[in-house]
């Protein structure tokens, strides 16, 4: 059952995405972060795999490209804020760079 993040659980998993180059959206319980990449292969690339993970998990991202840039925003839309899981494929993401 995935439930919205608590005010500690928001401190230990959100403080090290925010390091991270995370940010919390303006008016809205959700965190973005755009990638840059080298061309329009590495960050389609590496949407690709980001998709394969946010599909297993069945936690979607939104995001957007052009070109070598992908912009991201994470939330649970089914409990209208953020859970772990946002936290789990944000780190994800960042694992998946390079
Ligand atoms: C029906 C389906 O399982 C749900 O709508 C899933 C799909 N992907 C999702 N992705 C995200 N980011 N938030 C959700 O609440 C969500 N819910």
């Amino acid at each position: 059952m995935t439930e919205k993040l608590s005010d500690t659980g928001r401190k230990t998993v959100l403080e090290p995405l925010f390091a991270t180059g995370w940010e919390m959206v303006e008016d809205r319980d959700a965190i973005r972060k755009t990638f840059k990449f080298d061309d329009f292969t590495a960050a389609f690339g590496w949407m690709t795999r980001a998709a394969m993970y946010a599909e297993k998990w069945n936690h979607h991202p939104e995001w957007s490209n052009v070109y070598n840039t992908v912009e991201v925003t994470l939330s649970t839309h089914d409990v209208g804020g953020l859970s772990s899981l946002d936290a789990k494929l944000a780190r994800k993401m960042d694992g998946l760079i390079g």
